[in-house]
C-alpha cells in the first residue's frame, strides 16, 4: 500500500486534538484491508483500548463492540474513537449515533466498500426497505450516493482508497490556532450560587442555568431546547442543585432513569461542594442539609407525585407521549429540557403538538436555546458533515418565502428522488417540513424517501419553495399466499392498513386491491388553514384515479392496477380526523391501544376510487360502526369523546347495521327521555341510537357539543353518572341524569317508531 494509512490518522488525530474537533476516516475497499489498516492505527494512535468501540457486526478488535442496531447505546457517551464497519450494511440511524459520540480530539473511523460500489451494494437495512410487493433489487442506493458525495465535498474527513493505494483527501483543515477562551462568567444579578454558575462550561450553558431562576416564582415554565451534547442535562443538574440547596423538592422525570445520569451528575457534585457531608447522593436521590431534595420518578409515577414537589424537571421531553407532558403541566413551577435534531428522531412531539397546549396554559414561560457545543468546538467540521448528510437540521423554507401562498398560486409536484438527489435545496424544505410536522422522523427516513420503492412524495410549491407535503406508500396488491400468510398471524413488512384490516380485523381479501396510503401530510406553519392540504390530497386523488402514473406494479405476475382506495393512518384528534373528513377519508378502525410516542388512539381512514375500494371501504365502515359501542365500553373506555364523535360523524351514514329497537325498548328509551322511565335499567336499548345518531349526524337535529359528549361517556363509555357529571361540568349527577334524558327527545323524535311516539305523546306537556 502506498498510503500511510497511519501516519495519516496520526496527524488526524493531532490536529483534531489541537482544534477540539473531530476528523473523520474512511477506509475505502476490500474489508480485510480496511480491517488491517485500523488494526495498525489503533496499535499507534495513543488511546486508550477503554475509549475505542468498534460499531460493526464481528468482535474483531480488542476494544468494545457492538452492532449498529444498539448504536444508541452510544447516545450520551463519549468515546475517542469509534470505528463503523459499513461492509454488510449501513443504518442511517446508528450512523447519526455514532458520530454524536465521538469526543473533541477524537476520530471517527469508517469501513466502507469502494466508494464507486457503494450505492449498489445491498444490506440488512435496504431489504427492510423491500415491502411488498416489492423486492430488493427494486430498493435503490441513492442515500448511499448522497453519502459518499458529501463525504467527498466536506472539510475535516480523509479518504484512503485501499485497494488501489490511493490517498483521495487527507481531511486535514490546518485550523488556525485557537485563542484560548476564558472561563465564562456568571451574570451579575443572580439568585442560584455563584458555584453553580463557576461549574458552566459554555456561556450558553450559564444562560440556561440563569433561565431556571425564573422557576423561583409561581406559575412559571422553562423550555429548554438544544442539539445533542450542549450540556442542556448539565445545565437543568446544575438548577436541580440550586433548588434542592435553597430547601426545595425537586421531581426529576426523564424517559428513562439513564437519560437523568448527568443532571444527576452535576446536581450532586454542586451540592457537595457546597454543602459537602451534609448532603446525600444517590444515583436517583439527592438530600440536603437545607432539607431539600432531589428525586428521579418514571414519567407515569411523576404524574401522580406532582403535589408533593415544589419543582419539576421534564429531560428528554421530546421523547415522552404528549399526553404525559400535559399531565405533567399540572405543575406549577415545571421545565422541560429537550433535544431538537436528534439522531433517534428524538421527536418534534413537543414542537409539533405540545408548544400550542404550552401557551394556552397559565405558566409564563422562559424559553432558552442551547447552541455552544460541549464536547467539541463549534463550528466543528464532523458535525457540519453529519448535519448535512443526514439533514439533521433540514428546515421548511423561512416564512417570509411562502407567505402569499394559497391553492391558486401554487403548483403540484411530483418529488421524484432523482431530482431530490440533485436538488438539495429542494430535499431541505420537502424532509424539514416532514420532519417539523411529525413527531419520529429520523436519518432512516431520509434514506427511505431516497430509496424505498413503495414511496412516493408529492408537493405544492410556491414560487420554488415547498408549502405542502405528503408521503405516500404503496400498499395492497398481495398475493393470495401473502394475504393467508397475513391472515394466519404472520407478519408483512410495510402495508399497514391491509394489515390491521386482515390481522385484526379478520378480513383475508383486505390486501388486495391496491391502495395508496398517506403516511404524513404536513403544511408550512405560517400558512395553515388556506386549503392548501385539502388541495394536495386532491390532486393527489387526481393524478392517482388517473390510471397512468397512478399504476402499481403487483406481486400477481405483471398485471397493473389502478388505485383502489387512499388511505391513512395516525393519532387521532378531532381536528384531524375532521381535516380528513372533509377530504372525503372516513374512518375504519381506530386502535385499541395508545401510541407510545403520541399518547393518541391512532385511527385507520379510507377513501375509496373504485369499486373494489368502495367494497373494501363500505364493509369496514359497516364493522367499524357495528362494534363501536361494544368497543366503547372496553379497549376505547378512555377514548376522548370529541375522538370517538369526530370517529363516527367521519363515517358515511349508509354504513352501520339500521336501527332496529323494539317496540319495548323504544319504550324505555322514550320513557326516559320523556317520563319516569330510568337509563340505567337497560342501558343496551340507548347504545344503537347514539351511535345511529353520532354517524347520521341528521341536519334536523341538533344536539349540543355538551349533549353529544354526554352521549359518548356515559351511554357508550358506560362511565358512572358521578364521573360524567363531573367532567362534563353538571351540578350534580341529578341534572345530569335529565340532561340526558333530555338528549335523548330530539332522537326519539327523529328516529322513533310509533311505540316510541305514543310513549312521547302521553308524556309531553299538553
Ligand atoms: C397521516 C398524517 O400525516 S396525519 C398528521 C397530519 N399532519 C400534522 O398534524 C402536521 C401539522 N399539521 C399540518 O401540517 C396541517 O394542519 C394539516 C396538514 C393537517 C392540514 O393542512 P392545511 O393546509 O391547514 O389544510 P386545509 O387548510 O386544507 O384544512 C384545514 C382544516 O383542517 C382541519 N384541521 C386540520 N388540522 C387541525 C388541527 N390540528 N386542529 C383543528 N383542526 C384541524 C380544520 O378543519 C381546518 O380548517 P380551519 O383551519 O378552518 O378550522
Ligand atoms: N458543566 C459541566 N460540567 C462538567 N461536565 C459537563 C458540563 N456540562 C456538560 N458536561 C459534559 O458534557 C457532555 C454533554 O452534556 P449533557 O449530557 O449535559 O448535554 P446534553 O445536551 O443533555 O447532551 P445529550 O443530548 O447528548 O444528552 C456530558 O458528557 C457531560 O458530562
Amino acid at each position: 500500500m502506498d498510503v500511510d494509512a497511519v501516519g495519516l490518522a496520526e496527524s488526524l488525530r493531532e490536529e483534531a486534538k489541537r482544534a477540539n474537533e473531530r476528523r473523520l476516516l474512511v477506509l475505502a475497499g476490500d474489508r480485510e484491508r480496511g480491517y488491517d489498516a485500523l488494526e495498525s492505527i489503533l496499535d499507534s494512535l495513543s488511546v486508550p483500548i477503554t475509549a475505542t468501540t468498534l460499531v460493526g457486526p464481528e468482535d474483531r478488535l480488542r476494544c468494545e463492540q457492538l452492532p449498529q442496531v444498539t448504536a444508541s447505546d452510544l447516545l450520551g457517551t463519549t468515546r475517542e474513537v469509534i470505528a463503523v464497519d459499513t461492509h454488510d450494511e449501513l443504518q442511517p440511524n446508528a450512523l447519526g449515533k455514532v458520530t454524536g459520540a465521538v469526543d473533541g480530539g477524537g476520530l471517527l473511523i469508517l469501513l466502507a466498500p469502494p466508494l464507486e460500489d457503494w450505492p449498489d451494494r445491498r444490506g440488512e437495512f435496504d431489504a427492510s426497505l423491500a415491502i411488498p410487493p416489492f423486492e430488493l433489487e427494486d430498493v435503490t442506493g441513492r442515500f448511499r450516493k448522497r453519502l459518499v458525495e458529501t463525504l467527498r465535498a466536506h472539510r475535516g474527513i480523509a479518504i484512503v482508497d485501499l485497494d488501489d493505494g490511493r490517498l483521495e483527501a487527507d481531511g486535514l483543515t490546518d485550523p488556525a490556532p485557537r485563542l484560548p477562551g476564558g472561563a465564562p462568567t456568571p451574570p451579575p444579578d443572580h439568585r442560584f450560587p455563584t458555584a453553580a454558575y463557576e461549574a458552566c462550561l459554555t456561556s450558553d450553558q450559564i444562560e440556561a442555568v440563569a433561565a431556571f431562576e425564573s422557576l423561583c416564582e409561581d406559575e412559571r415554565a422553562v423550555v429548554l431546547e438544544a442539539d445533542r451534547g450542549r450540556g442542556k442535562s448539565s445545565a437543568a443538574g446544575l438548577a436541580a442543585g440550586a433548588f434542592a440547596l435553597a430547601g426545595e423538592r425537586v421531581l426529576v422525570t426523564a424517559p428513562a432513569a439513564r437519560n437523568a445520569t448527568e443532571l444527576f451528575d452535576r446536581a450532586g457534585e454542586l451540592c457537595e461542594c457546597l454543602e459537602g457531608d451534609a448532603v446525600t447522593v444517590g444515583s436517583r436521590t439527592i438530600e440536603t442539609g437545607a432539607g431539600g431534595s432531589i428525586r428521579f420518578r418514571e414519567p407515569s409515577d411523576a404524574v401522580d407525585h406532582l403535589e408533593s414537589a415544589d419543582v419539576v424537571i421534564v429531560d428528554e421531553a421530546a421523547a415522552l407521549p404528549v399526553a404525559t407532558l400535559e399531565s405533567l403541566l399540572a405543575a406549577d413551577r415545571v421545565a422541560f429540557a429537550t433535544t431538537i435534531h436528534g439522531y433517534e428522531g428524538a421527536g418534534r412531539g413537543f414542537s409539533v403538538r405540545f408548544r400550542d397546549r404550552l401557551a394556552e396554559s397559565d405558566h409564563e414561560v422562559t424559553d432558552c436555546t442551547l447552541v455552544e457545543p460541549i464536547r467539541y468546538a463549534a463550528g466543528d467540521p464532523i458535525e457540519v458533515w453529519a448535519f448535512r448528510a443526514l439533514l439533521l437540521d433540514a428546515r421548511p423554507p423561512v416564512d417570509p418565502l411562502v407567505a402569499d401562498a394559497a391553492p391558486e398560486t401554487v403548483e403540484y409536484r411530483r418529488l421524484e428522488p432523482d431530482e431530490l438527489l440533485a436538488d438539495d435545496g429542494l430535499l431541505r424544505e420537502a424532509f424539514g417540513l416532514l420532519v417539523l410536522a411529525h413527531y419520529r422522523t429520523e436519518p432512516n427516513d431520509l434514506a427511505r424517501l431516497l430509496d424505498a420503492p413503495n414511496l412516493e412524495a408529492r408537493a405544492l410549491v410556491h414560487d420554488g419553495h415547498v408549502v405542502t407535503v405528503a408521503l405516500l406508500a404503496r400498499e395492497g396488491t398481495l398475493s393470495r399466499e401473502t394475504r393467508a400468510m397475513m391472515y394466519e398471524g404472520g407478519r408483512v413488512r410495510g402495508n399497514m392498513l391491509p394489515d390491521v384490516l386482515t390481522s385484526q380485523l379478520r378480513d383475508e381479501a383486505a390486501g388486495e386491491p391496491a391502495g395508496l396510503r398517506v403516511v404524513r401530510i404536513a403544511t408550512h406553519h405560517a400558512v395553515r388553514s388556506r386549503g392548501l392540504g385539502s388541495r394536495l390530497l386532491e390532486r393527489i386523488e387526481r393524478e392517482f384515479a388517473d390510471g397512468g402514473d397512478g399504476s402499481v406494479v403487483s406481486e400477481n405476475a405483471d398485471e397493473t392496477h389502478a388505485i383502489d382506495w387512499l388511505g391513512t393512518g395516525f393519532g387521532a384528534t378531532p381536528g384531524l380526523l375532521e381535516f380528513w373528513r372533509e377530504n372525503g377519508y372516513g374512518t375504519v378502525h381506530v386502535s385499541t391501544t395508545r401510541n407510545d410516542a403520541s399518547g393518541e388512539y391512532s385511527a385507520l381512514m379510507l377513501a375509496p376510487m373504485t369499486d373494489e375500494g368502495t367494497a373494501l371501504r363500505d364493509r369496514h365502515a359497516d364493522w367499524f360502526v357495528r362494534r363501536f359501542a361494544a368497543l366503547s365500553s372496553d379497549a376505547l373506555d378512555d377514548l376522548e369523546p370529541d375522538v370517538a364523535r369526530a370517529a363516527l360523524r367521519s363515517v358515511d351514514a349508509d354504513a352501520g347495521p339500521p336501527l332496529a329497537l323494539t317496540d319495548h325498548e323504544w319504550r324505555v328509551v322514550a320513557g326516559a327521555a320523556y317520563g319516569p322511565g330510568l337509563f340505567d335499567v337497560d342501558p343496551g336499548a340507548f347504545r344503537p341510537l347514539a351511535v345511529r345518531y353520532l354517524v347520521d349526524d341528521p341536519a334536523t337535529v341538533d344536539l349540543t357539543d355538551r349533549e353529544e359528549r354526554l352521549l359518548v361517556t356515559r351511554v357508550l363509555q358506560g362511565r358512572d353518572w358521578d364521573a360524567v357529571a363531573d367532567r362534563l361540568a353538571y351540578h350534580s349527577t341529578g341534572q345530569c341524569k335529565r340532561a340526558l334524558g333530555d338528549a335523548f327527545r330530539p332522537l326519539v323524535e327523529y328516529y322513533g317508531t310509533d311505540a316510541a311516539l305514543e310513549v312521547r305523546d302521553r308524556f309531553a306537556e299538553p
